[in-house]
């Protein structure tokens, strides 16, 4: 695998229902303002017309700010859309089937919930790990470890593959999850839930630069 460049850090994972205050769209639109470089639409609710007309109008967005889209889960959707990338868990289509299905896939992730996963063929074609989850979360509770600092640490000294930090990652413990190893941080609540979607956005970005 050719290492590609993964200059990512902080990583907004989208759903209707997750924004608290605002349209979805307008919270993108604030986050990518205030500093997110990579959006995930994650529809776990939508059937797939519903999800594909949602992820067509944030394509649209994204592209005026050239900030690339990942596909959550759904590969049909992603093809449609001509999305970045895809965002798999061990419960998905393997990375391998994706890889064989989308040629042109520019960035596939796979979430990592056990240290097993690390050697295996599913994990050496991913282009980005997200560890899943750093902290448990409400946002999502159906995940079977808590990694913590130290779990990002032992993935760090296993694997070069950029690391995506998930699971109640805030501007309070963006700073640690860097140190500890982790490229990018992903959120949800820590933005769609904010009253000010950009401020919040600034705020986890400075954090994560001054880390
Ligand atoms: C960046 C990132 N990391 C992990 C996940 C979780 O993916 P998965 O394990 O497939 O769970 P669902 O999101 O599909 O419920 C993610 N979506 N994004
Ligand atoms: C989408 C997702 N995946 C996770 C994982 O552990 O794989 S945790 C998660 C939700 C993260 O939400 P919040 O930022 O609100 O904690
Ligand atoms: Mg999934």
């Amino acid at each position: 695998m050719v290492k590609k460049e993964f200059p990512y850090r902080l990583y907004l994972v989208i759903s209707e229902e997750a924004c608290v205050h605002h349209a979805y769209l307008k919270v993108v639109e604030q986050a990518v303002k205030g500093g997110v470089d990579l959006v995930q639409l994650r529809e776990k609710n939508s059937c797939t017309e519903a999800f594909l007309q949602k992820a067509i109008l944030i394509k649209n967005l994204l592209d005026q700010y050239h900030v690339p889209l990942i596909i959550n889960d759904h590969l049909e959707v992603a093809q449609k859309v001509e999305a970045f990338g895809i965002h798999v868990g061990t419960s998905d289509i393997p990375p391998t089937q994706i890889r064989k299905n989308w040629k042109k896939v520019n960035c596939l992730g796979y979430s990592i919930e056990d240290l097993q996963q690390l050697n295996t063929q599913e994990t050496h074609v991913a282009d980005y790990l997200g560890i899943s989850p750093i902290f448990n979360t409400p946002t999502k509770t159906d995940t079977i470890i808590e990694w913590g600092l130290i779990g990002i640490e032992t993935i760090r000294a296993t694997t070069d593959k950029p690391l995506v930090a998930i699971g109640q990652m805030n501007a309070g413990n963006a700073q640690e999850v860097i140190k500890a190893g982790a490229n990018c941080i992903a959120v949800v609540s820590a933005i769609c839930a904010a009253q000010n979607p950009a401020k919040a956005a600034e705020h986890l970005r400075n954090e994560i630069e001054k880390a």
